[in-house]
């Protein structure tokens, strides 16, 4: 059953491993002992087949960011939530984006929470977007797009700068968790007195249906004169979306660890360095960090309170992640920014203690009739720029 949903899904086919589990499912193309010698070798990436998947495991594996056990499962064929499962990964893909939801409920049941429930939405939006706008011309529009900007540099600076972790001010209108934030919602002015009141970066939400957000709303901020770099806050599971992203102004973007398996964050970091956008890696628990923590080139990691499949906020949950792998983030350089349910300058020490360089806030600014005013308020102080 699942195997014909994989091998009828077009938006699956360019995420990494789901191109794999689509394209050789059942049956390897090589054997075990091929993978065992490309495992093996220095040069491994060279005696790989050529085509497209091979082509993304050729780049992957230059940039050492392929171990063996990927390669072992790539090559068996295994589902995508086979592999996602066993990476502790409970949201599931439908991969069946041209059915109704439905018929995917019919195949899986309805969907276990509000983040399966939204990525099964994405699956069919995003196909949609596919057959509105393809690829190519995509990569042609981001290519041509006025170049990024570096916001994880603006981030470094503002923490130096401020003394307290920078501000990714966040774009918000209505949350599934509560409903509509601000009613009269005008996604530049709300911009523009974030980026006066010292917010670093900001955060535009770009989900339609259950954060009442849009790409219109990227791309009126990006060219009002915003001069903040930008993240683009999207369910991301294909790569389109993120050269959809870049085409509108993005300078960064949000891949959800519990959403993706690792080599699609491993895939589409690979994209973000090409097109010099910041990836910023949300986790939630242990296990997300630990493998997040695993691949190379991650430089921003979000720990986010809020778990997106029960809503429930937890502050102390930045600590604890904190506690137990702080020493080794700092080893590698990384910053990590704090997420979610942020309402006053405790909360803001807090995690500053904890060991945050940012913090990402919506709703306790965007509710404010003054959201610009409200940082100062957040804070305990004014921010500069
Ligand atoms: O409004 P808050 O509680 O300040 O949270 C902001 C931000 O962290 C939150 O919007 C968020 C964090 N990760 C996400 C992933 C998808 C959608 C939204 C989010």
């Amino acid at each position: 059953m699942e195997s014909s949903l994989l091998a009828s899904s077009q938006s699956v086919r360019s995420s990494f491993s789901a191109a794999a589990a689509a394209g050789t499912r059942g049956r390897s193309p090589h054997g075990p002992s091929r993978v065992a010698t490309l495992a093996g070798n220095g040069n491994r990436a060279r005696t790989l087949r050529a085509g497209p998947k091979d082509s993304i495991l050729e780049v992957l594996a230059q940039d050492d960011m392929l171990n063996a056990t990927e390669l072992v499962q790539w090559e068996s064929g295994k589902s995508v939530n086979d592999i996602a499962a066993s990476q502790g990964i409970r949201i599931r893909r439908h991969c069946h984006p041209t059915a109704s939801l439905e018929e995917i409920e019919k195949e899986l049941g309805p969907p276990r929470n509000i983040l399966e429930k939204i990525i099964w939405d994405k699956e069919i939006e995003v196909a949609q977007g596919h057959a509105k706008r393809p690829l190519e011309e995509l990569i042609q529009a981001a290519e041509k797009a006025p170049p990024s900007r570096d916001f994880y540099g603006a981030l470094e600076a503002a923490y130096k700068r401020n003394g307290v972790p920078a501000l990714i001010a966040e774009v918000k209108k209505a949350s599934p968790s509560r409903g509509v934030l601000r009613e009269n919602f005008n996604p530049v002015e709300i911009a523009q007195a974030y980026e006066k009141n010292g917010a670093a970066c900001l955060s535009i939400l770009t989900d339609e249906k259950y954060f009442q957000g849009s790409f219109e709303n990227l791309e009126k901020v990006r060219t009002s004169g915003v001069k903040c770099p930008l993240l683009c806050k999207e369910f991301v599971i294909d790569k389109w979306q993120i050269y959809n992203a870049r085409s509108k102004g993005a300078d960064a973007i949000l891949l959800i660890a519990a959403v993706l398996p690792d080599l699609d964050i491993k895939y589409f970091l690979r994209i973000c360095k090409d097109l010099g956008m910041t990836a910023l890696i949300e986790v939630h628990d242990e296990r997300e960090m630990e493998r997040v923590l695993k691949i190379n080139g991650v430089k921003l990691i979000g720990i986010n309170n809020r778990s997106l499949e029960t809503f429930v906020v937890d502050t102390s949950n930045t600590k604890m992640l904190l506690e137990k792998h702080g020493d080794s983030i700092r080893e590698k350089g990384i910053l990590v920014v704090g997420e979610s349910g942020l309402f006053t300058p405790d909360d803001v020490a807090y995690v500053q203690n904890a060991g945050v360089s940012a913090v990402l806030v919506g709703e306790s600014l965007v509710k404010q009739e003054d959201p610009g005013r409200a940082i100062a308020g957040l804070f305990g102080k004014e921010l500069i720029h």
